[in-house]
């Protein structure tokens, strides 16, 4: 049996504008699922591509990719059994030490991820795991501060998906380290704010693992057409759950054996 989909082009095109419009004001829409969940999980990536062509036709550039809902528990929480991507720009890296002014973001919370840095085109669509490891040119811990367009981050896979999987900024750690030492399933992380712990996980908690989340993903973009290029940041899937934070904060996360990287929010609004 197979399942009919139908996208509209009309809803598809006004969805992706209330979320271009909600990021460009701050003020984030109700959710898009309802006008664009009969055209299924497509439906989704063709409202993501609207705003992706838009991004670059303003000058914006592709620097990599994040992949979302690698966890088994997120997966669960929104019905669905496999991750998804969103696209990375130039201006949503913010470098380490670099105060965050929450202005930029609508509904921000973190997550500790492991970055790889890809070393080679992957334009293949069956990519074996071999090529995959063979492509790292080395990892760094990251916070990704993602962020919802949609109220109250009231989403299902359709809204995240649509909405550039919730992607919002991300802080690479500065010191780059090879693969060759590390496995990358067992690599446990700490994510703390005010020295408290807000986060805990592991490499595992990632698909299974980061190089299989990476995996997963440069086969869809090869196959879609955006192959993963030499030089693109991978941000492989959260290690534990998000969290939220507030002006002020100071995030760091400790990834063992991959270091440790920290972002700083502003405490003033500007
Ligand atoms: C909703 C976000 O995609 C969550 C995310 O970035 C992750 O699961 O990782």
């Amino acid at each position: 049996m197979t399942t009919e989909t139908t996208i509209d082009p009309t809803a598809i095109q006004q969805a992706a504008e209330q979320l271009r419009g909600a990021a460009a004001s701050g003020k984030p829409v109700a959710p898009i699922r309802d006008v664009i969940s009969a055209g299924g999980v497509d439906a989704a990536y063709a409202v993501q591509e609207i705003n992706t062509r838009h991004a670059l036709d303003s000058g914006r550039r592709l620097v990599g990719r994040k992949i979302g809902l690698t966890s088994l528990a997120v997966q669960r929480q929104l019905g669905v059994d496999q991750p998804d991507y969103g696209m990375l720009f130039s201006d949503m890296d913010v470098p380490e030490g670099i105060p965050i002014s929450l202005d930029q973001v609508i509904q921000p919370k973190v997550e500790a991820e492991i970055a790889i840095v890809v070393g080679r085109d992957l334009l293949y669509p069956d990519l074996t795991t071999a090529e995959m490891i063979r492509a790292v040119e080395y990892v760094v811990p990251a916070i990704e501060i993602v962020d919802s367009r949609v109220a109250n981050w009231d989403i299902r896979i359709w809204d995240t998906v649509a909405d550039n999987a919730s992607s919002g900024l991300f802080v690479l750690g500065a010191v780059p380290r090879k693969l060759e030492a590390l496995d990358l399933r067992e690599c446990g992380m700490v994510m703390e704010a005010k020295g408290e712990p807000i986060s805990v996980g592991a490499g595992i908690a990632c698909l299974g693992s980061p190089i299989t989340a990476s995996l997963w993903l440069a086969r869809v973009m090869a196959r879609v057409g955006r192959p993963l290029l030499e030089g693109d940041v991978i941000l492989s899937g959260a290690l534990g759950p998000m969290a939220g934070i507030a002006r002020g904060d100071v995030v760091e996360a400790r990834i063992n054996g991959v270091g440790t990287v920290r972002a700083a929010f502003a405490a003033e609004a500007g």
